[in-house]
């Protein structure tokens, strides 16, 4: 599983709330030129950070809605859970298979929906079909055992010779269940790859002409790890310097505006998408995962980030062909009967080409980008040297945050999305826990054909989720879809533990039934019981509005360090739970809204990376946002009304028994414990109170107001030093220049760029230190 830890705290405020979302946008000036240059690299942290602050948050959001909403006592019908009969997907014997190597498989088949079961799968003669000895054993369709034969077992024996050994009377040849007719005295297998004509087009949809990815260093065989590091550093550099520009008022010669700097953004944005094509995969998926990160960067950046989902360029058939051979062992015109050469979708880490397999059945087949584990291996180690230094700086919060930690999360994140197998287990996991909700499809994995760069999947075509045009064609009821999407996501938050960490527009479709299709199983999140057990605990705090109990479910989590004085942080909590929690129906925000107001508060406080709070509620403002595309009286909270009060009603009962006796024999206890103690706590109080007066007690007062003026002016009476010697040595260079001596006047010319570096440093630790206090 994708388990996602909260790693790094940051300090506690509490900010201007009132301001807090216009400004968490608009304010995007980056603390110091560091933190300009790894930018990117922060984005991509924290878009993939934590879960536990993930689901934190959104339930945070969801208690505020709900409790907002005066939810829990509205009776809120439950969208409709049956499924139409007519259920067009493609299935067939192939993966029906029983695989010793892949078990999974075997429960894949018990679940599998009868509706969707297109028995193509026959008995067979076990005498007949044992291949060297060796034969499968499945379950057929009508419930009697089966005789198979693996796929890869055929392939090896694929010469004339053997496939003549499976003919049956020399005219036909079954395999898995499928009847091959051979027409004559060569393979029966190897057929002549044949395209789909118009007339004969196995599959409905028109494919689009991808963009290649030839002109891309990354795609290129001979790219090596130094082009490649000098490449990644520079790009860094020069993004770095490029934000520089954008934000620094001086940098407009004409005058600076909001306009002047939006524009020049839009610029650098789309030069970052370039770029982070031109960076290839690893960069692609950050970029994509950013691109819902409107809290962390520009409108500009996010929106130009968000073409890349589609975007991506596409690798040559012959490339494809190459690797699913080496992969798979087998030339494709052996493996299919069929083999669409141009992709129905090129993706940051993959591409999907659709098949026919040889009993018919049509399938999809996800090719990894060749060359792809080489190239994470290099950016991720120059990804930890970053994470290495700002572990060291601290401006990016230096020992208080786990850099380190996180960096480790993230590489194993990343390569566990480029591991199909990984990605197909997750598939079959998530088949089986939706195994009862008939309005879900998760493609089947059909793991004779899968390895870890290669991921055959039954073919599940679908209308994309945000595709209303189509949707509206096929006269779907758009209100159900939106509410299904959510609903199924709170089934995977709330009941089962395991969800889909990333549910784009792309990976959510309309079956022709108008159940919800999902793909994608590369990044899963898998929530324990006892995180789960701890995070309901936090819902029912949130919405008795129990700072402290919420506070203490949040150490519990480990999504809040319980370091130092948390009054600050108790006080926060305290001002987000009123504000929020005492809103009019009419007032209530949509979650992107709320986790935008949670991102301000937490900002500078000890939450354990809480910049994953955007990630915690990125896929669910996606799909909120999908919501109100689809049907604009959407309402999340009436979707998820009847969970909440689920939730609630399940806590009333366990509360009925043994826990209500429990309750009151506490109560009991505090009573008598605070009776009896309050002589001695009176008794202290005027102790207090005399040391007081006696002057024997001092309070010592801190201004940090006044500490951090003081801190201002050093700053800036340094930054005056460094302007009179980088001024002065400049003089001198130009000086010793025009005499001749430029040896000389170079090392004065680089002392005097040195304190020019310096002086920007104590600008922008001056502009950082302004920014703070505005904030608070
Ligand atoms: N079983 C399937 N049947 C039909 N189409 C599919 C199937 N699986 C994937 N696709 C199509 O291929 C596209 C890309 O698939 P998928 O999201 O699994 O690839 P990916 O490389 O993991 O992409 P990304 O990581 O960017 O989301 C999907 O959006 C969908 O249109």
């Amino acid at each position: 599983m994708t388990r996602i830890k909260e790693k790094g705290g940051v300090f506690l405020k509490v900010i201007q709330y009132g301001k807090r979302r216009g400004e968490a946008l608009k304010s995007w000036v980056f603390p110091t030129v560091g933190q300009k240059a790894f930018v990117f690299f922060q984005l991509y942290l924290s878009t993939l950070g934590g879960s536990r602050s993930w689901i934190a948050g959104f339930l945070i959001s969801m208690a505020v809605i709900l409790a907002s909403h005066g939810c829990c006592h509205h009776g809120f019908e439950q969208p409709d859970r049956g499924r139409l009969a007519d259920d067009l997907s493609f299935s067939g014997s192939i993966s029906n298979l029983k695989y010793p190597k892949f078990e999974s498989l075997a429960n894949d088949f018990l679940e599998r929906r009868p509706s969707r079961f297109v028995s193509e799968g026959r008995q067979l003669d076990s005498n007949k079909l044992g291949i060297n000895g060796r034969s499968v054993k499945s379950i057929g369709t009508n419930g009697r055992a089966t005789r198979m034969v693996s796929t890869k077992e055929l392939m090896k024996s694929k010469s004339d010779s053997d496939v003549r050994r499976h003919s049956v009377n020399g005219s036909k040849v079954v395999v898995n269940g499928a009847s091959i007719i051979k027409n004559n005295s060569t393979s029966a297998l190897v057929k002549t790859q044949r395209m789909p004509t118009r007339e004969d087009n196995l599959f409905d949809e028109e494919l689009k002409v991808l963009p290649s990815d030839e002109s891309f260093s990354w795609a290129k065989d001979n790219y090596s790890s130094w082009q490649r590091t000098i490449d990644l550093w520079s790009f860094v550099l020069s993004f770095r310097v490029q934000v520089l520009f954008d934000n620094a008022k001086w940098a407009y010669p004409d005058g600076f505006t909001e306009e002047k700097q939006k524009a020049r953004r839009k610029r650098t944005a789309s030069w970052l998408r370039e770029q982070v094509l031109q960076l290839g995969p690893c960069f692609i998926k950050l970029g994509q995962l950013s691109s819902t990160r409107s809290d962390l960067f520009p409108r500009e950046f996010v929106d130009e980030l968000a073409k890349l989902q589609d975007k991506v360029p596409a690798f040559s058939p012959e490339k494809a062909r190459a690797f699913i051979e080496r992969e798979l062992g087998s030339p494709v015109d052996i493996l299919f009967r069929e083999f669409e050469d141009r992709p129905i979708a090129a993706a940051s880490l993959g591409q999907v080409h659709r098949a026919v397999l040889h009993n018919g059945e049509k399938v999809v087949v996800k090719i990894q980008r060749p060359g792809l584990k080489k190239l994470f291996d290099i950016d991720l180690r120059n990804l930890k040297l970053v994470a290495e230094y700002f572990q060291r700086s601290e401006t990016f919060g230096g020992p208080s945050r786990d850099w380190i930690g996180i960096y480790d999360e993230c590489s194993k994140i990343l390569y566990e999305e480029i591991d199909y197998i990984h990605e197909g287990k997750n598939a079959d996991r998530f088949r089986r826990d939706f195994r009862n909700i008939k309005w879900v499809r998760v493609p089947l994995v059909i793991w004779d054909y899968t390895s870890t760069k290669v991921l055959t999947l039954e073919y599940a075509p679908g209308i994309k989720i945000n595709n209303l045009e189509k949707i509206d064609a096929r006269g779907y009821n758009r209100s159900q879809i939106a509410s299904r999407a959510i609903e199924s996501y709170l089934i995977q938050i709330l009941k089962t533990g395991f969800f889909h960490a990333d549910p784009h527009p792309g990976n959510l479709a309309i079956d022709r039934d108008g159940s919800l299709i999902y793909y994608d199983f590369g990044m899963m999140g898998d929530i324990k019981s006892f995180t789960r057990e701890r995070l309901l605990e936090l819902f029912y705090a949130v919405y008795e509005k129990d700072s402290n109990k919420v506070i203490r479910c949040l150490i519990d989590l480990e999504a809040l360090q319980p370091t130092g004085d948390l009054s600050p942080v108790r006080r926060s909590v305290q001002y987000f739970l009123d504000n929020l929690l005492s809103q009019t129906p009419d007032q209530q925000q949509t979650l992107s809204a709320i986790g935008e107001d949670l991102f301000a508060i937490a900002t500078d406080q000890p939450f354990r990376f809480p910049s994953t709070f955007t990630f915690v509620l990125r896929a669910f403002s996606t799909l909120e946002g999908i919501g109100y595309t689809l049907d604009p009286e959407f309402s999340f909270a009436k979707v998820a009304a009847p969970y909440a009060q689920e939730l609630l009603d399940i806590r009333q009962s366990r509360r009925s028994g043994v826990e209500v006796v429990e309750e009151i024999r506490r109560q009991a206890n505090d009573a008598r414990n605070t009776t009896m103690s309050m002589p001695y706590r009176i008794q202290r109080i005027e102790e207090f109170v005399k040391q007081l007066e006696a002057g024997d007690l001092k309070l010592r007062v801190r201004v940090l107001e006044s500490e951090r003026a003081a801190r201002k002016a050093s700053i800036l009476h340094m930054a005056t030093i460094y302007t009179v010697l980088s001024g002065s040595l400049l003089n001198i260079g130009v000086t010793l220049s025009s005499q001749g001596n430029q040896f000389i006047a170079n090392g004065t010319y680089i002392g005097a760029g040195v304190f020019l570096a310096l002086l920007i440093r104590s600008m922008q630790r001056v502009k950082n230190l302004e920014k703070f206090e505005k904030m608070i």
